[in-house]
């Protein structure tokens, strides 16, 4: 029988907002949906600020009972010791994340991530009970050479080496070239590589887990584009970056059935 995939969307701060911005972001975010009687059974919403402000978000989440989720956005392989700079998953654990991004391309590209320390990652946030949302994607070089689902499938096959499907996963399709670029992909691209991706995890952890997945598309998503990304099947959700920032933007994106007659 199918499962119903709860949409999700999901806001990665990167390096933006400190903890007292946080504060009055979520507490705006949460009324903005609350005027628009946002009904979350529709679409689960994230944020995913800097570890600074995790434990400020936390209190006020809980404080309030906001139905608004947060996570971190990267997580040590280690769960402890001399790891001068990381975080570790009981520490965001602690502080009751819910998710942890992992192998953002930034990480991978900035910070020099590989595909075997994006796997020790996502089983460290395991370990927590933190629900690993995996980043994959191509760069346009890649797409050029190797078309656009190779990388991201190679990427996923990695990541998701010996984990333990019962536990949960995000999956989410960022294809580089369209981070930060304005450069949406198609509708018909992301579902492409969404569906091979559920193919990976379909082969690695069963046919089950890969029907309850949440497989989202990233990349210069917008209140504009969102609702073309959410109709294709395959794609359940989206990875949202500079229009997280905008409450009203992303207060928009979220109720993406409202405003553009899907
Ligand atoms: O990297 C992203 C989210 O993780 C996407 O960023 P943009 O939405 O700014 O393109």
């Amino acid at each position: 029988m199918a499962v119903k995939r709860t949409p999700f969307i999901a806001g990665n701060w990167k390096m933006n907002l400190d903890h007292l911005q946080a504060i009055a972001f979520v507490q705006k975010l949460a009324w903005s949906l609350a005027d628009a009687k946002h009904d979350f059974a529709e679409a689960e919403v994230a944020v995913f600020p800097p570890f600074t402000d995790l434990r400020s978000v936390q209190t006020l989440v809980s404080a309030d009972s906001l139905p608004i989720g947060y996570g971190a956005q990267d997580v040590s392989a280690h769960d402890s010791g001399a790891f001068t700079g990381e975080i570790s998953g009981a520490f965001l654990a602690k502080l009751d994340c819910r998710y942890a991004i992992i192998g953002h391309s930034e990480r991978r590209t900035l910070h020099g991530e590989s595909d075997t320390e994006v796997n020790a990652k996502v089983k460290a946030a395991h370990r927590h009970g933190i629900v690993p949302v995996v980043c994959v994607g191509e760069t346009a070089d890649d797409l050029e050479a190797h078309g656009p689902s190779a990388v991201p499938v190679a990427q996923l096959r990695a990541a998701l080496d010996g984990v333990d499907g019962s536990r949960g996963i995000v999956v989410a399709y960022e294809p580089v070239w369209a981070i930060g670029s304005g450069q949406a992909a198609t509708p018909a691209q992301a579902e492409q590589v969404a569906a091979a991706l559920r193919s990976v995890i379909a082969e690695l952890l069963g046919d089950d887990v890969a029907e309850a997945t949440r497989v989202l598309y990233g990349g210069s998503v917008k209140a504009a584009n969102i609702a073309s990304f959410l109709r294709e099947p395959n794609v359940d959700g989206a990875l949202v970056g500079g229009a997280s920032l905008d409450i009203d933007e992303f207060s928009s994106i979220v109720r993406f059935k409202k405003h553009v007659g899907a």
